[in-house]
């Protein structure tokens, strides 16, 4: 084990006195080792950021755009470097981390560094003369960030608050910490404003639950799992601390005979299986119109026969490890209750067969599930995981019903030729975000977030930089 990982506070490594191991998915091994913080870490990384926060605010915006993108570049020069430590922490393909991830990661930063420029306040001139809104930054805010994206999920949310004029104590999953750890390293190389952006490692338990609670703390910004979401909320209402809640989702992608062939088995292996499954977003649920079924069934089989996991940091894997031992026992038990429920398995099934060096690793074989009927477990639980089950429809009530027929409404997919059934449909599905013959194709000034458990509030362009700022009204009477 080579690789001790700690909390970076006031650009100082600091380490708590309990260790957690990390793992390496591919090959189940430990590589790292995780100093958590506790409370007393996470006490000095309020205060340092809340006596960074007078001078972060008052700084231009054009002066925080440009530290933004410094982190940027600094990322940017490293590209490499993040992309093997993302890949060898998280078991996904080096290509996604190099292609993908790392590069999001940088642009969260850019974008975000051009929204400090453009963020605009309302006025408005009439009968009560002249009111104009402020919008003032909140303080020392706090985030809580996943192991399925994690550096494009960390910058996500601490770009639009260091771009707003917030401090922010960010704390990555402790399953995945490394690359959160080279950003902390790297911000104290380019000298960043000290204080400004805390990185805290450890579980929720040791460093998440004292971060949310600390009075201090004006805000969280969450992504993760509905059970914590909520724990968070009840946590933040004592306090009537504002939290945006990003979690977790059963998404439907419903498919009509008139779909597009053009990309449509490309996409929908990917909304399945793209990062082992692993991302919210990911199209759980295929629902495809009875006169198409037999035919897509098929080919989309046959085509998920075709994707097998592989060593992540080679660079032609698609398809890489699941991110840790007990997220790999979860799938296999999500697997058992759908064989279960009576559900076909069209592929897949069950752990991958692999070469010797990762029979320790956790991998599962892409998974094709048919025969569940809309209500069973199988088809109302988040799995997170290579797993979709594909069910046909009959019209597009049926269509809509199966895709609303969940306690979840994060994102949905709608495959036809025929836009003005898309746009119906997308009127009518309750999901926060909805795709036409794509998936996963994002705008950053986009409302991003779900409704029902899928999470409260929004992330992404004005309205992230809305919610970590406070309005304030100023009327001038004419
Ligand atoms: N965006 C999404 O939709 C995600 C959904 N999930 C779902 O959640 C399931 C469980 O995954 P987990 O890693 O266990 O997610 P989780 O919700 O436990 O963890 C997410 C983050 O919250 C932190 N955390 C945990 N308990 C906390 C608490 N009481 N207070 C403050 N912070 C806390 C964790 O340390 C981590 O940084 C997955 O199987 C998947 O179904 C997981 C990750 C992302
Ligand atoms: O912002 C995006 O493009 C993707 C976000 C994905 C998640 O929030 C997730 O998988 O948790």
């Amino acid at each position: 084990m080579d690789i001790e990982i700690g909390s970076w506070v006031n650009h100082r490594l600091r380490h708590g006195g309990h260790a957690l191991a990390v793992f390496e998915p591919a090959t189940g091994a430990i590589y790292a080792r995780l100093h958590e913080a506790d409370a007393e870490i996470v006490r000095a990384a309020v205060a340092g950021a809340a006596q960074a926060f007078p001078a972060w605010s008052r700084l231009r915006p054009s002066e925080r755009a440009g530290w933004l993108n410094q982190l940027a570049d600094a990322i940017e020069a490293e590209l490499d470097a993040f992309a093997e430590a993302e890949s060898r922490d998280t078991g996904k393909p080096i290509q996604l981390c190099r292609e993908i991830e790392i590069p999001r990661a940088i642009s969260n930063f850019r974008f975000f560094a051009a929204a400090a420029m453009q963020f605009a306040s309302e006025s408005h001139h009439g009968e009560a003369g002249l009111n104009y809104t402020l919008r003032q930054p909140l303080g020392v805010v706090g985030t809580i960030s996943p192991w399925n994206l994690p550096l494009y999920l960390l910058t996500w949310k601490i770009a639009p608050a260091l771009a707003a004029g917030n401090c922010v104590v960010a704390k990555p999953s402790e399953v995945t910490p490394l690359t959160a750890h080279l950003l902390g390293r790297l911000a104290a190389d380019i000298g960043f404003p000290e204080g400004v952006l805390q990185i805290i490692q450890g579980s929720g338990i040791s460093a998440g639950i004292p971060l949310v609670t600390h009075p201090l703390v004006k805000a969280i910004s969450f992504t993760g799992s509905t059970a914590v979401g909520k724990q968070i909320a009840l946590q933040c209402a004592e306090q009537l601390k504002k939290c945006s809640l990003e979690l977790g989702g059963k998404n439907a992608a419903l498919v009509f005979a008139d779909a597009p062939r053009d990309g449509l088995y490309e996409t929908l292996l990917r909304s399945s299986f793209q990062n082992a499954g692993q991302i919210c977003l990911c199209g759980s649920r295929i629902l495809v119109e009875q006169s198409f079924y037999d035919d897509f069934v098929t080919e989309f089989v046959a085509r998920a026969k075709a994707l097998q996991p592989g060593d992540p940091a080679a660079p032609e894997t698609r398809l890489g490890a699941v991110v840790s031992s007990a997220h790999y026992q979860k799938i296999l038990d999500a697997i058992a209750t759908a064989r279960a429920e009576g559900g076909n398995i069209a592929c897949g099934g069950g752990a991958a067969t692999m070469p010797r060096m990762f029979e320790g690793g956790w991998f599962i074989a892409p998974t094709v599930i048919t025969g569940l009927a809309p209500q069973c477990q199988t088809n109302q639980q988040e799995i997170f995981g290579p797993v979709v089950t594909v069910s046909p429809f009959v019209d597009d009530a049926d269509a809509l019903a199966q895709a609303n027929a969940t306690r979840y409404g994060l994102a949905a997919q709608i495959w036809t030729s025929d836009l003005q059934r898309a746009h119906r449909l997308a009127q009518a599905i309750d999901a926060g975000i909805i795709w036409i013959n794509t998936w996963m194709t994002r705008d950053l000034r986009t409302p991003f977030g779900g409704m029902r458990d899928s999470g409260l509030g929004r992330e992404g362009g004005v309205e992230a930089m809305r919610f970590f700022t406070e309005p304030k009204n100023v009327c001038l009477a004419l």
